[in-house]
């Protein structure tokens, strides 16, 4: 894991089954230290099946998956996900938690605080300083069954940088953002990505717009297979991309910025 290259996601030759249906098959897919992918396709292509796979929530049927350097299957799943930042848009906390609170999760990837846990004065600057970062540090800090859809979204950022993760996993992260507020965080995940330039991260996404221009490779999903993955230049045409979505689809990229029109 030294070299500049360094391997941070490996899955080889993946097939995953669940109830008798292949969701995913035969999937190839390298990520690299620094490198920011987009993972695109059509409802239920498979796009957080594959995440689930990287986020070492769950194993192949068939093939192997490499997650900083460990094998899926040979080693504690819980102890890995520690060391990933996995941004989910179903975050199923329970109690109604403060931003800080929430952020706090992060330092051990727990979903609820950890009963007679203190953060360290450390760890309270870290959420305090991240809060800023994503623009969740309010006076007013609102809780968390009163967020906004964008509240959450940004905490759980903040909450999954707590670590400073090697490997960024957001599935859908501008989902239910106002434009303004979409604008701010994909300028925020350009910004994160200059500041951690040796952080990998994997975002899946609907919309070419909510692409941030900091994304450099991408991987087209169709019906659980790879369409087209490599430099996001080379795969995102309006050939492939139609092809993926079976529709006739034109794409455009404009001051680094993707967009799509049908
Ligand atoms: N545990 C499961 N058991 C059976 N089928 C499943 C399971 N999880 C997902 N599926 C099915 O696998 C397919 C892929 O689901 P997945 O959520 O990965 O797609 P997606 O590309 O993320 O879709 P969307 O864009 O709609 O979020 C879907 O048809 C879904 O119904």
């Amino acid at each position: 894991m030294n070299q500049p290259d360094a391997v941070v996601l490996g899955v080889d030759g993946v097939d995953f089954e669940r109830e008798g249906r292949l969701l995913l098959s035969g999937i190839d897919l390298t990520v690299r230290r620094g490198e920011h992918w987009a993972l695109i396709g059509p409802n239920g292509a498979g796009k957080t099946t594959l995440l689930n796979l990287c986020g070492a929530v769950t194993h192949p049927t068939r093939g192997t998956v490499h997650v900083l350097g460990k094998q899926l299957g040979r080693v504690d799943m819980r102890e890995l996900r520690g060391h990933i930042g996995y941004v989910n848009p179903r975050h199923p906390l329970q109690s109604d938690l403060t931003v800080e609170q929430i952020v706090l999760t992060g330092v051990a990837g727990s979903i609820e605080l950890v009963p007679r846990w203190n953060p360290s004065p450390e760890e309270h600057d870290r959420a305090r300083l991240l809060m800023k970062t994503l623009g969740v540090d309010v006076p007013t800090s609102p809780h968390w069954l009163t967020m906004s859809q964008g509240e959450r979204g940004r905490t759980l950022i903040a909450r999954a940088l707590m670590h400073e993760p090697p490997l960024l996993l957001l599935d859908e992260p501008s989902t239910g953002l106002d434009v303004a507020a979409r604008e701010q965080l994909l300028s925020t995940l350009d910004e994160l990505r200059i500041q951690h330039p040796e952080t990998a991260t994997v975002m899946v996404t609907h919309h070419f717009e909510e692409l941030p221009r900091s994304t450099t490779h991408a991987v087209l999903l169709r019906a659980g297979r790879v369409l087209a993955s490599g430099p996001v230049g080379d795969v995102l045409t309006s050939k492939r991309v139609s092809e993926c979505f079976d529709h006739p689809i034109r794409i455009r990229h404009r001051d680094g910025r993707w967009s799509a029109t049908a």
